[in-house]
């Protein structure tokens, strides 16, 4: 899979760093006390990032029940949980950077970090919130980086309304905020295109999941 996404490259030549949030970051107001921040292109050299996770991460298939079948979830996982050492110190330098972005308005740290692994265009998450935890009740920000190939992340009011649609490309960084994740859902549909792997890191605080 590393091959694969390898050979479709983009600038392997580029440092791995992340650049400033402060004004770079810009906010959409949704319904209901909902809202994102998008920030395009906050990781530079992308590329190295996931070809590191791509290959430390212990990645694992889960399966899951429906209704009376256990079935594959369609992409691998990996939660790292409070105090766990993240697997590259690229991901505490952007834990840090959000910290220092957001704290204030949170309130609180991002302590938590998932990592999924989507190895091509058949693997997605379908409509939730992250509502394990204090999503359910209470405003709170779920930060998410992604790298590798771009899949498009798609928003909906709870109570129904039309969709709203973010490419999510290599090196990309959006936060859902305040009330996004009790009054609103996220899925990232599968898609028939050519699509190759693509990692997504995302960033909780405590109890919220
Ligand atoms: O892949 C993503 O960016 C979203 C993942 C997600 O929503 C989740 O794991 O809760
Ligand atoms: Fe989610």
């Amino acid at each position: 899979m590393t091959a694969a996404f390898q050979a479709s490259l983009l600038a392997l030549d580029e440092e791995l760093g992340l650049g400033p949030l402060g004004g770079t970051v810009r906010r959409t107001h949704l319904a209901h006390g909902a809202w994102i921040d998008l920030r395009p292109g906050w990781l530079t050299g992308a590329d190295t990032l996931f070809e590191r996770l791509a290959e430390r991460v212990p990645w694992r298939a889960e399966r899951r029940r429906m209704y009376d079948k256990v079935v594959d979830v369609p992409r691998l996982l990996k939660f790292y949980d409070e105090g766990e050492p993240l697997p590259d110190p690229l991901l505490d330098d952007a834990r840090r950077a959000l910290d220092a972005h957001y704290g204030e308005e949170l309130g609180e740290p991002f302590r938590t970090a998932g990592l999924c692994f989507y190895r091509d265009g058949r693997d997605s998450v379908t409509w939730h919130g992250d509502t394990i935890g204090r999503g359910s009740a209470e405003d709170t920000m779920v930060a998410i980086i992604s790298v590798g190939s771009p899949r498009s992340l798609l928003l909906r009011p709870r109570g129904g309304g039309p969709s709203l649609r973010h490419d999510l490309g290599h090196g990309d960084l959006i936060v859902m905020g305040g009330s996004c994740q009790r009054t609103w859902e996220h899925a990232i549909p599968k898609t028939s295109r050519p699509s190759g792997p693509r990692i997504s890191i995302q960033f909780r605080p405590h109890d919220v999941r």
